[in-house]
């Protein structure tokens, strides 16, 4: 920004000052003729970010002004580009004449658009939500409480509620993934949100309670929030004000769509952590794609927001069992009747009736949206006459929601042309009929030609002249031209307006008229035309709430009927959901791999209960374990969205969290190392997990040296199964750890096999009973194309490690080592009865007791006891105690 004062600019710059103060952190597109200019910062902002010339014009205040420009015909396209990057783009448009202005020609803001307020289509991506976010903060008895309000703006859909602490912020901020975040300035968890784009400070005041809880009730012309049940949630609602002001700013409208706030309790979901939503690559993968989700296989919607919704659910599954249960009564009426493709075909039709509503509501939809609307609404008595044979509670209650609007669906059909125009500035949107004023007017200037016709026709005849013409030019407008040869019998009404080498034109008092109508007819018809147009509008607006009701129960059936013909196709069952407690899956699938893999996928079992909660998942490198734990995460998940489950039966009791520490991935930007990254998912899962949630941890401790990590593993299992009793599934390459199971009453062993086929590993991808008993890291290393050599140096390598540990190559704890009391664990330490579990069973710490061991043997054996005197061997032996 210039640092000279404003007195010393140009009035132009000065009046470019006055509207950048009001806006300093947004980019100022500033029209100057057929160009919007940028300037200063905002200039090099642009330049550098859309890749275009950064200039300088003239000279301002003694220095040169930094300018970068965009032709005004290709702005929307710059504007959706830096938009999509997090930035916001304040438009000024020209309003005064430059012909009659003195100064500066007089400029307005026209429209502010920033990544979190967007409602038009071409900014939209269809399927996915365009969240605004707001962030407030307190602190109640000593916690972190974080006060979240989001908004659609494209859909009017207003949410708000509360969590504590970093973690659970971190989390939401994954969950709802918002295009633009508004925080106070003096916001504190700032660096929880230095990854974010688009993040808008604003000033404190902005999150005052008292006026924020003012904005909502005047919103909602309500006499207080009582009715939204959000009384309690003062942070929520101090977010929630600067969040309808930031929206209104933006918007320069009021905004009717937003009917209601919904507080999201979050009691009544699963809670899913970020690192599980990643993990578990429900609508983005572990690369950052798209490809291979859950979303993926599982949105076949028939509109887009019916998809959104979908995403929306399996972003938060349910625990409420009745409404699990509706949900699947639908699932299973639609599979049974088979009614799903009828469905899908009359609700495709519907498109995208959600946005266009909110574009009503905003009035900047447009002709096409109005058009799209009405289709929407002629498919609905269809949906109704399907629906109307339903026996499923819900898709009574559904039915019942869907409102069809005869009278504006008659009015929309007669109103529209076939096929409106894009924008409404160019008319020709209404069907000829509609409005007499406007088809007179139109007809004025479409039939021109036909009026000018007949005209030539009718002076011809009456003046008897044969040459008589009737035109038009753009500069002299109507004429009657008559040649030189006969222009002096041109009757004396006709007055001479223009003379040419061989004729001579005319004007008539009739002609003139007719030109005055005509020239107006054009602009008077875009007139009428854009009357007409907020007449629709206002139309339209007076019955958006039972329209935006009829597009909710729309797009609810749509991911009901998505989930019926899903689980048809993809031959899910339903599954049982209850609270007795216990996981009983037979023949569980993975809903993503099975469909990727050309191989058949090998199903498998899951039992847990109060005697198993914990399963230790041994087995080969590529084996399956990590599929089988994320199948089960998917299975228990979609299971909580009241969607069939890829399995032959499956008995669930409803989890409150699921968790998952898997993979590993450092956090480079936010300056955590792999190591740390592990024990942070791995702390939050052992703070915070409950006897009903479900866990899984894939090799946990893998990431620092074998003895920590270890001891890591082992103390976490113990605790997991010991203190929180939660569901567990334990993958680990670690086999000390499957001893475990004997020492633990409620853990279990299982292993996934492979076999070995002439020097080929094959993987069978099948969950049994017991620990592996070999772990093929080796041949699985062969297989990847690590060379020959270094294959043939590891396997040298193992021998020799297998003679220092006292293990061998297959894990057994070789016969030299058992014979070593110490390495059997005392009697009292194995209080269980429990059958060993398969042909490997070390005891507790062996790894650890062998190293001890070797090196008491080394230190014994190094000794030269003919060296010593009895008093240093004395010594030596104590020393040796001392290690025991
Ligand atoms: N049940 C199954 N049926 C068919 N193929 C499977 C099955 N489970 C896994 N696979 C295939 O095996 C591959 C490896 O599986 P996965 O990543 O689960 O192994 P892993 O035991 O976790 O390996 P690592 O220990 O190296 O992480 C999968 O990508 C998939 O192609």
């Amino acid at each position: 920004m210039s640092k000279t004062p404003v007195d010393n600019h140009t009035p132009m710059m000065r009046q470019y000052f006055g509207l950048k103060s009001e806006h300093p952190n947004q980019l100022l597109f500033y029209r100057m003729g057929d160009f919007y200019e940028l300037f200063y910062d905002d200039a090099k902002r642009a330049a550098q970010l859309l890749d275009i010339t950064l200039t300088a014009r003239g000279h301002s205040g003694g220095m040169p002004i930094p300018m970068a420009g965009i032709p005004f015909h290709a702005a929307e396209n710059y504007i959706a580009r830096l938009v999509r990057m997090g930035e916001s783009v304040v438009v000024a448009e020209q309003t005064g004449d430059p012909a009659t202005s003195k100064g500066p020609v007089e400029r307005k803001i026209a429209r502010i658009v920033t990544p979190g307020t967007l409602s038009d289509e071409a900014f939209l991506e269809e399927k996915r939500e365009n969240l605004l976010l707001s962030l407030a903060h307190q602190t109640r008895k000593g916690l972190d409480v974080f006060g979240f309000s989001y908004l659609d703006m494209a859909s009017g859909r207003f949410c708000l509620f509360e969590v504590d602490g970093h973690e659970a912020l971190s989390s939401e901020l994954q969950r709802l993934s918002p295009r633009e975040i508004l925080v106070s300035e003096d916001f504190p968890a700032r660096s929880l949100l230095k990854l974010e784009k688009g993040v808008s400070e604003l000033g404190p005041w902005h999150f005052d309670y008292e006026s924020s809880y003012r904005q909502l009730i005047q919103q909602f012309n309500t006499k207080d929030l009582s009715g939204f049940g959000c009384e309690a949630l003062t942070s929520a609602i101090a977010s929630a004000g600067a969040l309808l002001q930031y929206a209104k700013d933006t918007q320069r409208t009021a905004l009717p769509h937003i009917q209601s706030i919904t507080v999201e309790h979050k009691d009544d979901s699963v809670l899913i952590d970020g690192a599980t939503r990643r993990n578990l690559e429900i609508d983005i993968n572990l690369t950052g794609g798209t490809s291979n989700t859950l979303i993926e296989v599982l949105d076949n919607c028939a509109t887009p927001m019916g998809s959104r919704l979908l995403k929306r659910w399996l972003h938060t599954p349910i625990r409420d069992l009745d409404e699990i249960q509706a949900r699947q009564q639908v699932v299973h009426e639609l599979q049974s009747t088979q009614a799903y493709d009828g469905f899908e075909s009359t609700l495709k039709k519907v498109g995208d009736l959600e946005r266009i509503l909110s574009r009503v509501a905003l009035r900047s939809a447009r002709p096409r949206d109005l058009l799209r609307l009405r289709f929407a609404l002629e498919a609905t008595p269809d949906i109704k006459a399907q629906l109307d044979t339903a026996q499923s509670a819900r898709l009574i209650a559904l039915n019942q929601r869907i409102l069809a609007q005869p009278e504006t669906t008659t009015t929309l059909t007669k109103a529209l042309v076939e096929n409106p125009p894009s924008v409404v500035r160019d008319g020709g949107i209404f069907a000829k009929g509609y409005d007499e004023e406007l088809d007179e007017l139109l007809a004025l200037s479409t039939n021109a030609t036909d009026f000018l016709a007949e005209m030539e026709r009718t002076e011809k005849e009456r003046t008897g002249i044969s040459s008589l013409k009737v035109g038009f030019n753009r500069v002299h407008g109507y004429y009657i031209e008559i040649s030189r040869l006969h222009s002096d019998q041109a009757p004396v009404e006709y007055i001479r307006r223009q003379t040419l080498k061989n004729a001579e034109r005319f004007i008539t008092p009739e002609l003139k008229a007719f030109e005055d109508k005509a020239l107006s007819a054009k602009s008077k018809s875009l007139a009428r035309e854009k009357e007409l147009y907020e007449d629709l509008l206002d139309q339209l607006n007076a019955i958006l709430s039972e329209l935006q009701t009829t597009s909710q129960a729309l797009a609810q059936l749509d991911v009901l009927n998505n989930f019926a013909e899903r689980s048809a196709s993809l031959h899910f069952c339903c599954p049982e959901l209850h609270n007795r407690g216990g996981v009983n899956i037979v023949a569980g699938r993975h809903p993503v791999v099975e469909t990727v893999i050309s191989d058949p996928f090998v199903p498998n079992d899951l039992e847990l209960n109060t005697e198993r909660s914990l399963l230790m998942i041994t087995g080969p490198n590529m084996g399956g374990k990590s599929t089988y734990m994320r199948q089960i995460a998917l299975i228990t998940l979609l299971a909580h969205t009241g969607c069939f489950v890829p399995a032959e039966s499956a008995s669930i009791s409803v989890v409150d969290r699921i968790f998952t520490r898997m993979g590993s991935s450092d956090d480079l930007a936010g300056g955590r190392s792999t190591f740390m990254v592990e024990m942070t998912e791995t702390a939050n899962i052992l703070n915070n997990a409950s006897k009903n949630s479900l866990v899984l941890m894939d090799e946990v401790g893998r990431g620092t040296s074998t003895f920590d990590g270890l001891s890591l593993a082992w103390a976490a299992v113990e605790y997991l199964a010991n203190t929180l009793q939660c569901y567990v599934l334990f993958a680990t390459h670690y086999f000390e750890l499957t001893t475990l199971a004997d020492q633990l009453d409620n853990a279990a062993n299982v292993h996934l096999t492979a076999t070995e086929y002439e020097d080929d590993i094959v993987f069978l991808h099948k969950v049994h009973e017991g620990p592996a008993s070999q772990s093929y890291g080796l041949q699985v290393a062969q297989l990847a194309g690590v060379p020959r050599d270094v294959i043939r140096h590891a396997k040298q390598k193992l021998k020799e490690l297998e003679v220092v540990t006292g293990i061998d190559v297959e894990g057994n704890v070789n016969s030299h080592a058992q014979e070593t009391p110490s390495a059997k664990a005392p009697e009292t330490t194995q209080p269980k009865t429990k059958e060993p579990q398969g042909n490997y069973q070390p005891q507790q710490g062996d790894m650890f007791i062998q190293a001890e061991e070797n090196a008491l043997k080394a230190s014994l054996s190094a000794l030269d006891l003919d060296a010593m005197t009895p008093r240093e061997a004395l010594n030596a032996l104590y020393e040796l105690q001392s290690q025991l």
